[in-house]
């Protein structure tokens, strides 16, 4: 039997920003699983409310060697973050990988975070919390067709 892929995830969602929402980032998480490694667990720990062991140059680095590593990322940007921001630019021009942004509608997103669904593996979800599962499973299932047919071209 043919195993699924198994991805490295960078998971985002506010820390400075706002911990509101790391519940939500912690159900996130725990999908995300399913589907690989999750490369940034902190940003799910209701624990970590800022890194304080950490100075923000090391943060920095630590991070980007992170995105490095990812093939894929998911952000939570409902509480906005500059810091989600900037990984989202990271990855969009720098790494180029896949991108699944969600939002649980409130006031208006960012254009530059809405406006980067293209229609094929950038996305960006609404949604209410008990559709979370069903829109990880259906990205991933893109991303796996997807690779069935990169691999198909060779
Ligand atoms: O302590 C930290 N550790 C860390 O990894 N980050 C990264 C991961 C999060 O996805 C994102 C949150 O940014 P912000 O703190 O601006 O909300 O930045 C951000 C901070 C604090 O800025």
């Amino acid at each position: 039997m043919k195993m699924a892929p198994q991805y490295n995830i960078y998971l985002c969602g506010s820390i400075r920003g706002g911990r509101q929402d790391v519940q939500i980032y912690g159900k996130i998480a725990e999908k995300l699983k399913e589907y690989g490694t999750v490369l940034t667990p902190f940003v799910a720990d209701p624990n970590v409310r800022d890194e304080e062991d950490l100075d923000d140059r090391a943060i920095f680095e630590r991070d980007n060697g992170l995105m490095a590593q990812a093939d894929v990322l998911v952000a939570e940007v409902t509480v906005p973050s500059l810091g989600v921001g900037m990984e989202l630019g990271w990855a969009l021009r720098d790494k180029r990988i896949p991108i699944l942004c969600l939002y649980r509608p409130q006031n208006e997103l960012s254009a530059l975070v809405r406006g980067l669904a293209d229609g094929n593996t950038n996305q960006v979800k609404d949604y209410k919390e008990e559709e979370l599962d069903q829109i990880i499973e259906d990205f991933f299932n893109i991303l796996a067709v997807k690779n069935v047919a990169e691999s198909g071209d060779k």
